[in-house]
Formats: C-alpha cells, structure tokens, sequence
C-alpha cells in the first residue's frame, strides 16, 4: 500500500524482543507501525510481530526497521510496505556509511549470480534511507550506533538540511529513543526543512508531550516503550482530531 506522509501523525515502533499485548486493537488510531529494535531481534521475531499486526489492522502501513541483515527474510521483506534503514549522522562510520555499503555490495553480488530470495524481494520493495540523529547516549541505539556525543540544536538543523538538500533521504528521525527531550531540537529541525518528514521519537508517553512535539513542527511523533509498557498512556498519546 502507498503510504501518504502527509497524513501521518502518530507513528507506533514495536520491539519484537518484547511481548505484544494481548489485544492489538490499541493500535487502531495509530497511522503507521515500525517493526524494528536494537537488542534480541531476530528475523523470526520480526516476522511474528509483523504478521499479528497485519492481522490486527489490515489497512494500516507497517514498515520494517533492521538493525542488521540478520533481522531481514524473504517472509519479512514480503510482509511489509517498505523497509527502513537508518544512518546515523552522529554515529560511527560503520552506521552512516559502511554497513550500507556492506549491504548493497551483499545484494549486488547475489543480485549478479544466482539472484537470492532474499535480494530479489530486497530489489522489489521500497527501500526509504533516514538520517537519524541519536540523542540520548545511554540508549541501546547510541550503543549500537557509537554515537557519544550528543549534537546541539545548531547541529540538528544542520543536519536535517543535509538530509533534504544532499542526502535526500525522504526522512529526518530526531531519536532520544528511552528518554523525553523536549521540542528544542524538533523546533531547530522543522525551520530548516520543506520536504523532508520530520519526525521524532523518545519517552513520549502522554497527550502534552506529544502535542509539544507536534506543535514544535514534526510531522509525526513515533512511540515505542509506552506501547509495550502501559496501553492506557499509549492511548493517550494518539492525537485526536
Ligand atoms: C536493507 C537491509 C537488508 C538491512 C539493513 C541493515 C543495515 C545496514 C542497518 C543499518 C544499521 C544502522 C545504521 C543501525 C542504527 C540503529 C538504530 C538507529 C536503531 C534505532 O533505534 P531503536 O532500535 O528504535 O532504539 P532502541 O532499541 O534503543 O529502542
Ligand atoms: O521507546 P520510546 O522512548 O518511546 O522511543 C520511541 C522511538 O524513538 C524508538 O526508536
């Protein structure tokens, strides 16, 4: 299915390596879910999260995250609209530049022999680059990243503007994954950007943040450990016309 960014407000990101909840319906207001994590995933786990959440809402976009090739399979790649791959502006060269291109020297090299499943659903399948800045240091995705130093608000606008006018990644993700920071840094990203969709995500877990956000200019809010975590909050951080 296409997915319209311009109607995307509210963004759920499940971790497969956690437990679902029992009843996914909760998950009816959200406009978009990501599948996708930095510790325990496996393309199996993947697959069982993507699939309960087709099942819960057929008409929703579900995208898939890796972390690592490893989180990907034919099934995976089938089962979503798009997959996502992060570079990480204030990480280390391994995830800004050199995975991707371990990845695609993988996919080029099956795609010349024998084309595997794999690449061949790869190849088949929107592929969407987001220029990430990672910054909450003591998260998993800093870790996995080797992002130690936070950028100031200078930074994240200069890098957002990178995003659109060089990179041109169709998405900036403003990531404090594991912690609330504030609009500052949302606020310093939406002035630069036009086309770009803007969007961050950390500790969001009731009404006020995610209007903060929202009001400071990003184009969606993504939440993650309030959806695994407490659905009752979760509820209250969907946006209501
Ligand atoms: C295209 C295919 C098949 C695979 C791509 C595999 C690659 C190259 C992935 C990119 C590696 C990379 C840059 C990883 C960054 C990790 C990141 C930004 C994770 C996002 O954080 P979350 O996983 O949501 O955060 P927590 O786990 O901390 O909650
Ligand atoms: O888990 P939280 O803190 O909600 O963060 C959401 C998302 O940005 C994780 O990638």
């Amino acid at each position: 299915m296409a997915i319209d960014w311009g109607e995307i407000t509210h963004i759920t990101k499940v971790d497969p390596a956690k437990a679902l909840p029992a009843d996914l319906d909760v998950l009816e207001g959200t406009d978009l879910v990501v599948v996708g994590g930095s510790d325990g995933v496996t393309a199996a786990n993947a697959l069982e999260a993507i699939q309960a959440i087709r099942r819960a809402i057929p008409a929703t976009p579900v995208l898939q995250e890796p972390s690592s090739p490893a989180h990907v399979s034919r099934a995976t790649v089938d089962a979503v609209d798009a997959i996502v791959v992060p570079a990480v502006y204030n990480g280390d060269r391994d995830h800004f530049v050199g995975k991707h291109v371990d990845i695609f020297t993988e996919l080029g090299r099956n795609g010349a022999s024998a084309a595997s499943e794999l690449t061949t659903a790869l190849l088949e399948t929107p592929i969407l680059g987001v220029g990430y800045v990672i910054q909450h240091l003591e998260s998993a995705a800093a870790a996995t990243s080797g992002v130690d130093t936070a950028y100031t608000p200078d930074q994240v606008a200069g890098a957002a503007l990178a995003t659109e006018t060089l990179y041109d990644f169709p998405i900036f993700y403003v990531e404090y994954t594991g912690r609330y920071g504030g609009s500052e840094d949302v606020d310093a990203a939406a002035r630069v950007l036009e086309e770009t969709t803007l969007l961050y995500g950390g500790g969001i877990d009731s009404r006020e943040k995610a209007r903060e956000i929202l009001a400071a200019g990003a184009d969606a809010i993504v939440v993650g450990d309030c959806f695994h975590d407490d659905l009752e909050r979760f509820q209250a951080t969907i946006p209501t016309a």
